[in-house]
């Protein structure tokens, strides 16, 4: 069985985001990947500007408390014609262009003003409250890396550039599908021996978090040429399918020998818990990834596994998820020899994250999952004691 660092390495390494590219507006762009980089286009700011609404002074020894007031300038203006003499000073507002002369800017509430008269109870600090030209960064540099992800954050970036339009990587199509005869929709009535699909609206719910096209494949029953032809028929339309369920060793679980059938199989099996039975491979241009039927298990490689190689897909160079440390508040003395990541609730205790596990931990106990923040990792064949430092993978939106 492979370790879940080694898999998610090996599955990351064999992916790269389709070749086309597309052109987007700023507004359609949120949540793309950028197919390429992006230089800064100009200086950033882009003109020495004041940092507050008050008065620019002229004080080149920075000792003067009086000044005379002899220009108006307001953002928007042009302030090439305005100069300040030592010992004069302009009315200014956030963001306006610093007048010539100008060496400090003082916010109006630490002044006082008679007709042109300003006066300070202290001379200004050389400097202060100016926004000098480049001080974030120059022209020519590069903005963005190839790959990085269009956050509002970096839609904001790209747009106080002047970018209109932003070479990004394609949408994926990912198709879903939950496999098992026992499996009813929500909303009907469960006959003996039924339960209803919970993964398949779990994983919809899951890529709605990311800028990919969903198609609903519904629900495989437990038969070997269906589930054969339904995901033959899905990976003409897809760039991901994803299934769950199906995928162990009982004589009912169609869903690997099907892919063996149509494509190549390519790992199953990882020392996880829950998530063991996850088998991945490709069907025509399709990447097919298997998630075992236990919710939680779904839950887990999902997150662990499908999430970063979506991201990869999607072109995104950060794709692996980043743990944080955080100290057990819990004691755990059962030797388990496949890496496991037990949902937990996570509290800030000293200025330290103290983990305290779930009640439920069992790989179908959905209730657990839904009220976690995060996923604790415990390496194979590890105990933990209180206070130990572990791996948290933060889920759920927690601390957002
Ligand atoms: N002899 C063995 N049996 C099992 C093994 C094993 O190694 N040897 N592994 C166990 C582990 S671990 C897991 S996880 C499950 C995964 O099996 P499958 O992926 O084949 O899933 P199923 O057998 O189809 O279902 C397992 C479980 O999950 C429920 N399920 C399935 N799909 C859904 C769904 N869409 N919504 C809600 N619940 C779902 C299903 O009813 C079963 O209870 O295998 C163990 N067995
Ligand atoms: O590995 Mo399974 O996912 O525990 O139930």
């Amino acid at each position: 069985m492979l370790d879940y660092h080694d898999a998610l390495a090996t599955l990351l390494a064999g992916l790269t985001p389709p070749a086309a590219d597309e052109t987007l507006p700023l507004s359609a762009a949120a949540n793309r990947t950028l197919s390429r980089a992006l230089p800064a286009r100009v200086d950033t700011p882009s003109f020495d500007n004041s940092a507050m609404d008050g008065y620019a002074l002229c004080d080149p020894d920075a000792t003067r408390t009086a000044f005379c007031v002899t220009a108006r300038v307001a953002a928007g203006d042009n302030a090439a014609g305005v100069a300040l003499e030592p010992g004069e000073a302009a009315r200014i507002f956030t963001g306006a262009p610093l007048p010539a002369g100008a060496t400090a800017v003082v916010a109006q509430e630490d002044t006082r003003r008679d007709e042109d008269a300003l006066h300070l109870d202290q001379p200004p600090r050389a400097g202060q409250h100016i926004r000098r030209r480049a001080e974030e960064y120059a022209a020519g540099g590069v903005l963005l890396a190839e790959g990085a992800r269009l956050t509002p954050a970096a839609i904001a970036l790209v747009a106080s550039q002047g970018y209109a339009a932003l070479p990004v990587r394609p949408r994926l199509a990912v198709t879903v599908f939950s496999s098992g005869n026992e499996l009813a929709e929500p909303g009907a009535e469960l006959l003996p021996g039924q339960i209803y699909d919970a993964n398949r609206y779990q994983l919809i719910a899951w890529l709605a978090g990311f800028d990919v096209t969903v198609r609903d494949g519904g629900i495989l029953p437990d038969d070997a040429a269906h589930t054969r032809a339904a995901l033959a028929e899905a990976s003409l339309a897809s760039d991901v399918i994803l299934t769950s369920g199906g995928v162990s060793v009982g004589e009912e679980d169609h869903v690997r020998a099907a892919l063996e059938a149509i494509g190549t199989l390519t790992a199953w099996k990882l020392a996880i818990k829950p998530g063991k039975p996850f088998a991945w491979g490709q069907a025509g241009r399709a990447r097919v990834f298997m998630l075992p039927g236990n919710p939680v298990a779904t839950f887990v490689t999902f997150f662990l596994l499908v999430a970063p190689a979506l991201r990869a897909l999607s072109g995104e160079a950060a794709a692996a998820p980043r743990a944080l440390p955080v100290r057990a508040a819990f004691v755990k003395g059962k030797l388990e020899p496949r890496r496991e990541f037990l949902r937990a609730r996570l509290r800030v205790e000293d200025g330290a994250l103290l983990a305290d596990l779930m009640a439920g931990q069992g790989s179908a106990m959905l209730s657990a999952c839904a009220g976690a923040d995060a996923l604790v990792e415990i390496p194979p064949a590890a105990t933990v004691a209180e206070g130990d430092l572990l791996n948290a993978y933060l889920i759920n939106g927690a601390f957002q």
